[in-house]
């Protein structure tokens, strides 16, 4: 089992005498791999002509760019949703014959609602194993006489990304009509404006739920990916939890108008004791104070979820969510892993009522020091547990998973908190 074992800054300044040490950092970050995969596919659509800078160095942007020069017949995204989801529509509409796979948890993760929707189109597609979920055949293409799909917003949005950005081949464009509840929509509307950077002809209608895209086809163009705010979240949850009062962190490459939604972080860690302010270079992280309790929707902006819900429970502040049904059927069942890993540091996650209303809270019990985490296949439960180290020790479990979609993440938490590599050996 490997795991990486993180104890608070603290510095020996006298015998016997142990001060905090003042937190002080400036963090590259990684690029984001949402807006990454985005500007992949729109590349590809382009014949590759686009000079993509900054793209993220998260392995599900390195599988993206692997497997779109591929010739191998399989596609095995590993654990990546967006490479899944958007190759699946990609691959389809060029006309490639793919078989789509990924890990045993990818194969869990449905895919029904995309698939419907590129056969209605023209797509040729059989599942493999279970109807609904990967493994699948992509076939062949023949353009449908359809343009014009229902589709419901409340499962992923990255169905509705897919095939929005394949949509200016389609002979006719697309209207999609989403139904239901919109979840993630930040992430629909991302897609939309990079499309629309790249020449694509994009109008969405919000009130009447409605998105359509012109027959015109994408410009090659330059293209720069801004630093990632989802990776950024951990950063204001070290913030928040830092001892120092004086903590200043500076992340680097963050613009105060960002395409993605996970920005929505500066507001919310403004209740839990953060400021942000704004600079040439990024954004520079202090501390303010923070309230007592907070409710949060986390409809659009769903990955935050984690990072608010630890980062709340250590510093005792009680906290409503909302808006994380999705949380189910993203890398693990988030929900289940928060409520068993949020018992190890003293705090539960309970669900109120049955309207998927949630509560975090301290418990007034004491835990056990170093607690030690399981990530369940997750780079966000490593991620989200980690700041915990600003206020004691704590052993995260598989620590590699943050490759997915920060791999200089330990790297950059030795610059705040020890940061050790435990290999345990097996036992015989
Ligand atoms: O389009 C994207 O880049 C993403 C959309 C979201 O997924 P859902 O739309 O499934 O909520 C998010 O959780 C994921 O990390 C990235
Ligand atoms: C849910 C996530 O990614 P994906 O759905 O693309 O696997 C994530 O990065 O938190």
């Amino acid at each position: 089992m490997n795991a990486v074992r993180l104890s608070p800054p603290a510095t020996l300044t006298k015998p016997g005498i142990i001060q905090d040490h003042p937190v002080r950092a400036t963090i590259p970050l990684a690029s984001s791999k949402s807006e990454s995969n985005r500007a992949l596919i729109i590349d590809a659509l382009t014949g590759f002509q686009c000079d993509l800078k900054n793209l993220s160095t998260a392995r599900d942007t390195q599988t993206m760019i692997r497997l779109l020069k591929s010739q191998d017949p399989t596609a095995d995204v590993l654990d990546a949703g967006t490479t899944m989801r958007f190759l699946t529509a990609y691959f389809a509409v060029t006309g490639q014959q793919k078989i789509m796979t990924g890990t045993p948890r990818m194969c869990e993760r449905p895919i029904g609602i995309l698939v419907d929707a590129l056969r209605a189109l023209g797509a040729d597609i059989t599942y493999l194993e279970k109807e609904g979920y990967p493994p699948m055949q992509i076939k062949g293409f023949r353009s449908s006489e359809t343009n014009r799909i229902s589709i419901r917003g409340d499962v992923s949005s990255q169905y509705i990304s897919a095939l929005v950005m394949i949509a200016p081949l389609l002979p006719n464009g697309l209207t999609l009509e989403l139904t239901g509840a919109i979840g993630s929509r930040p992430y629909i509307e991302m897609t939309l404006e990079q499309m629309a950077y790249f020449g694509a002809d994009v109008q969405a209608d919000w009130e009447q739920k409605t998105i359509t895209i012109g027959p015109k086809p994408y410009t090659a163009k330059p293209y720069a990916i801004e630093s990632d705010w989802s990776g950024a979240s951990y950063w204001y949850s070290v913030a928040a939890l830092a001892q120092d009062e004086t903590a200043e962190i500076t992340l680097l490459g963050l613009k105060a108008k960002s395409l993605q939604g996970d920005s929505a972080i500066v507001d919310i860690m403004r209740s839990l004791g953060v400021e942000s302010t704004f600079t040439e270079s990024g954004v520079r992280l202090t501390k303010c104070p923070a309230r007592e309790s907070l409710a949060w929707d986390f409809t659009d902006c769903p990955d935050l979820a984690q990072t608010v819900a630890v980062c709340a429970a250590v510093k005792g502040v009680t906290l409503h969510l909302t808006g994380i049904e999705s949380l189910k059927i993203k890398e693990t069942d988030r929900v289940a892993a928060l409520q068993a890993e949020l018992q190890k540091i003293g705090a539960e996650l309970v669900e109120l009522d049955p309207n998927h209303r949630y509560e975090v809270h301290q418990l007034p019990t004491s835990h056990t020091v170093p607690a030690t985490i399981k990530t369940y296949d997750d780079h966000r439960m490593a991620m989200a547990f980690a700041p915990v180290a600003m206020r004691e020790e704590i052993s995260i479990e598989e620590p590699r998973v943050v490759d997915k979609s920060y791999p200089s993440f330990w790297e950059d938490m030795a610059t705040v908190a020890t940061v050790d590599f435990i290999q345990e050996e097996a036992i015989h």
